[in-house]
């Protein structure tokens, strides 16, 4: 089994359930031999094996692909706001550099692929979101072009994932802690709310029941930024107060995981919403005469009309989270909010 971007929090926490697991070899492809001393001497397990690479060149790629039945594509960038500034970057790592995952998967016949995707690829506004979007055509025209091939290749698509690295969840924690008043953007704005073992068991869902070809998504419920930050100040105490600052280059109000169009021909199960391949082919001259699919009424699947948590489920989740359980046994003691 193979992560690429698997120095990060996903990576991290698919790599341990794997070894609990009983994996008998685990691959780590990443680019930060920092990162990847820190996770080696966490995990500490012979099995785990470190690669040094960029998913922007192929060769390392087909290295670490020898002999790979499983692989978790989770390597991106995908901080929405540098790629903002530094777009043709999103679209050399999230684009071009999955393409190389997919040809080198392809070539080497790895047995199953997940692709890890965002929301903000669904009607995307912000170069982060373009690129991820671009990552899913690219996953979903190979799975086309290779049907009956022995790769499997399946794309997840997530919603914020609560305190992952650089996320809204520490840098609230970090402002309480240090007396700062919070930073909140819009206090209307909502994300999907999802736990890394929520994300971990939907890559899992994907290898045991995704299709060659297809989406799938959590049904995650949401919550506004602003109960999310009230629920942040109730667990960990102090007066902090709140600013709003206005939402960052490219954000939406609201995110969407399944759109209106996808939804028209989705499978909308208990936990997971499963959207297989549009099966049709380029024959184009059926839809002069005889017209495809119609769209039906279905709604999106967006963080405005999903399951909204209230306070009292929003902290009963932030505290059933590792990181939140760890801040809260720190010593560190929250400073009265400075004037
Ligand atoms: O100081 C801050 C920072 C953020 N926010 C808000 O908090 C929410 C979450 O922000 P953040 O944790 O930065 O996540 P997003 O910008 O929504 O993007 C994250 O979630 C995506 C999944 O949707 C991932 O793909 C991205 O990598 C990840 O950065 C958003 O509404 C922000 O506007 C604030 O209110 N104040």
């Amino acid at each position: 089994m193979a992560i690429t971007g698997g120095t990060g929090s996903f990576g991290e926490t698919i790599a341990r359930r794997a070894l609990r697991e009983g994996v008998a070899e685990l691959r780590i492809f990443s680019r930060d031999e920092n990162k990847q001393h820190h996770l080696r001497l966490a995990l500490n397990d012979s099995r785990v094996r470190f690669h040094i690479g960029d998913v922007r060149q192929s060769d390392g790629l087909l290295d670490l692909l020898r002999g790979v039945d499983l692989l978790f594509h989770a390597a991106a960038l995908k901080q929405v706001p540098s790629c903002e500034f530094h777009p043709l970057e999103a679209i050399r790592t999230n684009a071009l550099g999955a393409e190389n995952v997919l040809d080198a998967a392809l070539a080497r016949e790895v047995g199953a692929v997940v692709l890890l995707s965002t929301d903000k690829a669904v009607y995307p506004i912000n170069a982060m979101g373009m690129s991820k979007a671009l990552m899913e055509k690219l996953a979903i025209a190979k799975a086309r072009r290779w049907p009956d091939g022995p790769t499997r290749i399946c794309v997840t698509r997530y919603g914020n994932v609560m305190a992952s690295r650089g996320s809204v969840i520490p840098h609230f924690v970090e402002q309480i802690r240090q007396g700062q008043a919070l930073t909140l953007t819009d206090p209307r704005m909502t994300r999907f709310m999802m736990s890394l073992p929520d994300a971990a068991e939907l890559v899992l869902e994907a290898c045991a029941r995704g299709g060659h070809g297809d989406i799938l998504v959590q049904k995650a419920p949401a919550a506004t930024v602003l109960d999310l930050a009230e629920a942040l100040i109730e667990i960990f105490g102090g007066r902090t107060p709140l600013q709003n600052m206005g939402a960052r280059h490219g954000e939406k109000l609201h995110e969407t995981l399944v759109a209106h169009e996808e939804m028209a021909r989705a499978a909308d199960g208990d936990r997971y919403i499963r959207i297989p391949p549009d099966g049709r082919d380029l024959d184009y001259a059926g839809f002069f005469s005889d017209g495809g699919v119609m769209l039906d009424d279905a709604d999106d699947f967006s963080s405005r009309n999903a399951r909204r948590l209230d306070r009292a489920e929003l902290i009963e989740l932030l505290l059933g989270l590792d990181y939140i359980q760890a801040q809260l046994g720190a010593s560190q003691p929250v400073q009265e909010p400075k004037a």
